[in-house]
């Protein structure tokens, strides 16, 4: 049987139907059931020509993290910010919630300038590295944390209760921080950035240092957040994961953005080769492929062929059917984030001397 793949297609303007019965409730109960674009939806956010110089050690030498960032993030969507180590993401981040202040530019949330401190109660932030108090319970924390934002004890109590259950806590709720799996402590970072149910959820690498499951069920709960009406800022090095679950991607190096949009106008659509794996091959089949064919490398009984992008597929399983070569599967690539990333971020790494 030939297997056909389509790769590397990227999940761009998604259709929700969630339905209220199986999703646990998360927030102030607002189900998006949206169909289309995000940028139809109003606007939870605006960066504008915002910039950024540190000044550092001895000789106060300046270091530009961020030289001219403009964005917008519009209500319900999940909005990508990649770039590599050093690129100005958490100072971009750090400015949003008022944490450094910019230089130049400006940021609204909700209509109001950044460091308006009334849009506290409408932002969860996970940071890069959580700093949780680790002899407290899941429990406590969440009600440690729901304490700050001046949550009466009985709302305190139902909300981590739900949050528990909602990042998949609800089997450890007696047990010290300081005993959980990184994943755990993810998952309780993730909770406590959700206890004051935020409009506006930013999450800095949430999983950072985690396995293919962990990964995975934040990437559910991300795409869970959504389909509760939150909007969603997500900053992470795992592009396949940005390229499935964002709809808009923002891609930063240097201080600077590279690219802004939706995957599908970041991403091109032709595909770039197609791999196929064949039984039977024979040198002398080579010539029955001319110019499309790129590579040949013997797999164990198999053969994989590397063809250029503009062969006809049914072409080639027509001509390996005349000649009686198998073919087992057949893959075209497409181009992906991680390329649209490597182009973008290509020029040497952020030297952190100002010009
Ligand atoms: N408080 C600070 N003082 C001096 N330099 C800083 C400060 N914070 C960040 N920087 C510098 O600004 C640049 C951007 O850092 P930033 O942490 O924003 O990058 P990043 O994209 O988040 O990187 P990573 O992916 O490694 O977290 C780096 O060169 C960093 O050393």
């Amino acid at each position: 049987m030939v297997r056909y793949f389509q790769q590397g297609v990227p999940a761009v303007c998604h259709i929700y139907h969630p339905d209220p019965r199986t999703q646990p409730s998360i927030g102030r109960g607002r189900c998006d059931l949206r169909q289309g674009t995000a940028m139809n939806s109003p606007e939870v956010l605006r960066v504008d020509d915002v910039a950024k110089t540190f000044r550092t050690g001895f000789f106060r030498k300046r270091v530009r993290a961020v030289k001219s960032v403009s964005f917008t993030i519009h209500h319900g969507e999940i909005f990508g910010l990649i770039g590599p180590n050093g690129a100005g993401k958490s100072t971009t981040i750090k400015m949003l919630l008022g944490l450094v202040r910019p230089d130049r530019g400006s940021i609204s949330m909700f209509g109001q300038t950044a460091d308006d401190v009334s849009l506290r109660d409408r932002i969860g932030y996970l940071p890069e590295n959580p700093m949780l108090y680790e002899h407290l319970t899941a429990v406590e924390l969440l009600d440690f944390y729901g304490g700050l934002f001046g949550m009466p004890k009985r709302k305190r109590r139902e909300r981590s209760a739900e949050l528990l259950e909602l990042v998949g806590l609800s089997h450890a709720l007696d047990r010290p921080v300081a005993k959980f799996s990184k994943g755990m402590k993810q998952r309780a970072g993730i909770a406590q950035a959700l206890i004051n149910d935020p409009d506006l959820v930013i999450l800095d690498e949430p999983q950072s240092g985690l396995d293919p499951v962990g990964r995975h069920e934040i990437r559910d709960l991300v795409l869970q957040l959504r389909r509760s009406g939150k909007t969603i800022l997500f900053c992470s090095h795992i592009l396949p994961d940005v390229q499935d679950i964002c709809d808009r991607v923002a891609v930063m190096h240097r201080g600077e953005l590279k690219d802004v949009g939706f995957l599908h106008e970041l991403i091109g659509t032709e595909t770039l080769y197609y791999e196929v794996y064949v039984g039977g091959w024979r040198n002398a089949h080579r010539e029955l492929l001319e110019d499309a064919l790129m590579e040949v490398v013997p797999v164990g009984d198999l053969t994989r062929l590397q063809l250029s992008g503009d062969t006809e597929p049914e072409q080639i399983l027509r001509t390996f059917a005349e000649v009686g070569v198998r073919v087992e599967s057949l893959q075209p690539h497409k181009e992906s984030l991680e390329d649209v990333f490597m182009r973008d971020t290509a020029d040497p790494p952020n030297s952190d001397v100002a010009v």
